[in-house]
């Protein structure tokens, strides 16, 4: 990113080897080593921090220590911590802004899928978060916008309670929650203050989540749509009308009309609907019965409607519910639950989509 700063060589290599944890990118290309020098047995390192009271001083503080220690000779680190100026910071920024601007273009790599439902309380948000943190398991790049205005739940759902994004210049940083990126609109409000936005200001917010928010180089983003058919879902596929759409119902045949109108809005905008997560589905009862709370075809009835397949059911699950009041993730805490299982699958499948140059032009004619 900028020139290697000077210093001695075998710690300067040992340092590029520190991220700083919300930049996610090595301190020593974040213009943040102002000296690295070895002294008899000492390591003298001047560490600036992009902002005060740095959320992540004391993780880049102790990976600062150990990464000195383990160099050869050092007997002892010296370590001295300040802060960027304004300057720096601001030069900082607009380096980072080069790939700011490019972020989930139709020609970036990155795979975006829009999770959408009919209406409110299928899980839609339970699955996202878990699938988030699937596909990060499975060593991906995640970032997830929380786009569900009146209902955010995801911040709570990955164990983020009150994390704040960390704003360098006009730059936001996302909080990392068990390997996701994560903005969502909780993370602007007071406490549970309700959103009552209209759709002007929803539509600037997700512009500014979408361009302001530093997710760095992702694989794939995931957005948890309010449920129906409102001005968020608009916006976002104004915005990114080549994500793709995963409408997320529950078995219940009745509930089918609404979850197919999210999936035809997605496709007015130019979106395309990839398939159909169904949850909630059967729970097997220890008799070896089936109890269908919410009945049971409603995920096939949507898939047949949209003419997409059923890429996945959850069944319910009390271990998918605990784990999202405790925020911590089902598909980790307990990854032979079914429906973690399920949700697990889901992710193997959209990881082996790749990122995708589908329906990409190329940049060669044959004339
Ligand atoms: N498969 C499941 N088994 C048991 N409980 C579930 C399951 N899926 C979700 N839940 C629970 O159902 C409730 C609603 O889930 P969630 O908040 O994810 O729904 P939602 O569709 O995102 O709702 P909204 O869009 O209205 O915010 C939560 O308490 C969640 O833990």
């Amino acid at each position: 990113m900028s020139d290697s700063p000077a210093g001695d060589p075998r710690l300067l290599s040992a340092l590029a080897r520190v991220d700083d944890p919300e930049i996610r990118r090595p301190i020593t290309e974040l213009d943040m080593i102002r000296g690295a020098e070895i002294d008899g047995g000492v390591a003298r390192i001047r560490l600036a921090l992009t902002i005060v009271g740095c959320p992540a001083a004391d993780t880049i503080e102790r990976d600062v220590r150990a990464a000195a220690s383990g160099v050869d000779g050092v007997e002892e680190v010296d370590l001295e911590v300040g802060v960027m100026t304004v300057a720096e910071r601001e030069a900082l920024v607009e380096r980072l802004r080069g790939t700011r601007r490019r972020q989930f273009t139709a020609d970036s790599l990155t795979k975006v899928y829009a999770i959408t439902s009919g209406k409110g309380g299928v899980g839609k948000s339970t699955v996202t978060a878990n699938l988030a943190v699937a596909l990060a398991a499975r060593g991906l790049r995640v970032g997830l916008v929380d786009a569900d205005v009146f209902g955010y739940s995801i911040p709570a759902i990955l164990g983020l309670g009150d994390a704040k994004p960390t704003r360098v210049g006009d730059m936001i940083l996302p909080p990392v929650g068990h390997g996701v990126k994560v903005i969502s609109i909780g993370m602007f409000v007071d406490g549970s203050a309700a959103v009552s936005w209209r759709g002007p200001l929803l539509h600037r917010t997700m512009e500014q989540f979408l361009t302001d928010v530093f997710f760095g180089d992702l694989d794939v983003l995931l957005l948890d749509l309010p449920p129906g058919t409102g001005d968020v879902a608009i916006s976002l596929g104004q915005l990114l009308p080549h994500a793709e759409v995963l409408v997320v119902t529950t078995p219940q045949e009745a509930a089918a009309d609404v979850a197919e109108r999210s999936g035809l809005v997605a496709r007015q905008t130019g979106q395309t609907v990839i398939g159909v997560v169904e949850n909630m589905a059967g729970l097997a009862q220890p008799d070896g019965s089936v109890l269908e709370l919410f009945g049971s075809g409603g995920g096939d009835e949507v898939a047949r409607r949209l003419e997409v397949p059923v890429l996945a059911r959850l069944p319910l699950s009390i271990a998918l519910r605990e784990g999202g009041d405790a925020g911590a993730p089902v598909v980790l805490g307990d990854p032979a639950d079914p429906a973690a299982a399920a949700v697990s699958a889901l992710a193997a499948q959209l990881a082996a989509r790749g990122r995708g140059l589908a329906g990409r032009s190329l940049p060669f004619s044959t004339a």
